[in-house]
């Protein structure tokens, strides 16, 4: 089921696909899937800076990396990201403040 955004949102949206040469995405803020049809996956950070990490899956090459999600960054996984890395954003209790995101994903079925 589609529901209109707010403005600002929308805002958002059509900045993150301009910018990523995309179209059709869908914006969700709470389910959470990182299942295959999850062609581009778009997250942008707002309030408090937290910890990413992606790790390698078994049998993929590469060693986990670990960078700050700031305020106003954007991730990006596309490709075979999922396929080949996981990802989280481990629980840091020492960090009161927060955050939220916006999640863009671009998935097979949105029309
Ligand atoms: O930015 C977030 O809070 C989560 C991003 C993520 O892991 C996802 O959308 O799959
Ligand atoms: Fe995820």
């Amino acid at each position: 089921m589609h529901y209109p955004y707010p403005v600002v949102v929308k805002e958002i949206q059509d900045a993150v696909e301009n910018a990523l040469g995309l179209v059709k995405h869908s914006i969700l803020s709470r389910r959470h899937s990182d299942s295959k049809e999850n062609k581009v996956i778009a997250s942008l950070s707002l309030g408090a800076p937290r910890t990413f990490i992606m790790t390698p899956r078994k049998g993929s090459p590469g060693k986990s990396v670990k960078w700050i999600l700031e305020n106003g960054s954007l991730v990006v996984m596309q490709g075979k990201t999922q396929d080949n890395w996981k990802h989280e954003i481990p629980k840091e209790p020492k960090v009161k403040e927060s955050r939220i995101s916006l999640t863009f994903r671009q998935v097979e079925d949105v029309k």
